[in-house]
């Protein structure tokens, strides 16, 4: 089965949300506080995805608030030289700051990422700074969760949702969820099935799921009964190393094997995957076949030592799909 999608769009993928800063560890294997150094990528799921794709070769666009300092002008730099029009990531002039991932890499599978993200741009996101006429230019809205957390930039993902359903654009719901960045469970529950229950396709890990539908050990058969109800097309859950399942309205079930590798960390596959399982969408691939690019795509990024730059080409995806088959 094939997602279909608006062909008269100049954008393939618009993404709102965060675009912010991970410093990396450089020595692995070793716990935060012993590790001196880091490197420096652009992060934040919606800008890894929106370079994800446009490394790709899609034309994707980016929604979001950067701060006035250097780390705000190296974010728009770096992806407006992979190819994401930054045309509407305004500049804040209140002094809010860049989020920081610094990622901890104790062990090929445990790792874990130290957030600072009081007083964050991206949250800063108003409504007014929404345009209707750039979300009707594309194929696809990419939301974020994380950018539900906080008002103004709760609003202004609502509105961008309103837009897009308004002018025919797909709305992709990548769950996203960062835990410190909410006031509580109970919150996200509400702001997560609000936009979940509007989207036409909805990506989480299960735990993810379980956090929008406020249980602890949820499953996957309850979580499609009750999302089909509404908006969404397409359910996809995640499950780690386990692989992936995308469940259709129409009944159909698909399984995503993970490709085995030699892990460097296990951050940066969730994005990755979301990346190259929209561009198969989108270039008219079936669900089947996005499944496996996601996964290689994700096989890819957890070898490499970054989530943004590591997003591999077409090539490489292809080239491990064939390895593997
Ligand atoms: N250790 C791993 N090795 C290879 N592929 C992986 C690994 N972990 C995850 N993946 C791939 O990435 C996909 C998304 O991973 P998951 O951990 O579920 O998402 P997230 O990073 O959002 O938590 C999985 O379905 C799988 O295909
Ligand atoms: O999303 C963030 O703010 C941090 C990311 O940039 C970081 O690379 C990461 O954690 C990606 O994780 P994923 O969800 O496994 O893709």
């Amino acid at each position: 089965m094939k997602v279909e999608f608006r062909t008269d769009r100049e954008f393939d993928i618009i993404a709102i949300g965060r675009a912010c800063m991970d410093l990396n560890a450089i020595e692995y294997n070793r716990p935060m506080e012993e590790t001196m150094t880091f490197k420096k990528y652009v992060g934040g799921s919606p800008a890894n995805i929106a370079i994800g794709t446009s490394k790709l070769g899609l034309k994707a666009g980016f929604i979001g608030k950067l701060a006035d300092d250097q780390h705000g002008r190296f974010i728009e730099q770096y992806m407006a030289g992979v190819g994401v029009d930054t045309s509407q990531m305004v500049v804040d002039n209140e002094g809010h700051k860049t989020g920081l991932a610094f990622t901890e890499i104790l062990s090929p599978q445990e790792c874990s990422i130290l957030m600072y993200r009081d007083n964050v741009a991206d949250l800063y996101l108003d409504p007014s700074e929404v345009s209707e006429d750039y979300i009707k230019r594309s194929k696809i809205l990419l939301v974020s969760g994380t950018a539900l957390a906080k008002s103004p930039s709760r609003e202004a993902v609502l509105k961008a949702v309103q837009l897009a359903k308004k002018n025919d654009v797909k709305v992709i719901f990548e769950l996203d969820y960062r835990g410190y960045t909410w006031a509580s469970k109970e919150e996200t529950s509400v702001y997560y099935t609000l936009v979940a229950q509007q989207s036409d396709v909805v990506v989480g890990t299960r735990d993810e799921f379980d956090v929008m539908e406020n249980v602890e050990e949820g499953n996957n058969d309850a979580t499609i009964a009750s999302l089909f109800k509404h908006s969404p097309e397409l359910v996809v859950i995640k499950h780690g190393v386990e692989g992936s399942y995308a469940y259709t309205k129409s009944g159909e079930t698909f399984r995503g094997h993970a490709y085995l590798t030699k892990v460097l960390k296990t951050f940066g596959a969730g994005d990755s995957y979301a990346s190259a399982f929209l561009y198969a969408l989108i270039s008219g691939k079936d669900i089947e076949t996005a499944l496996k690019y996601g996964s290689a795509s994700a096989a890819i990024v957890v070898s490499k030592h970054s989530s943004s730059e590591a997003m591999p080409t077409v090539e490489e995806i292809e080239q491990l799909i064939a390895e593997r088959s």
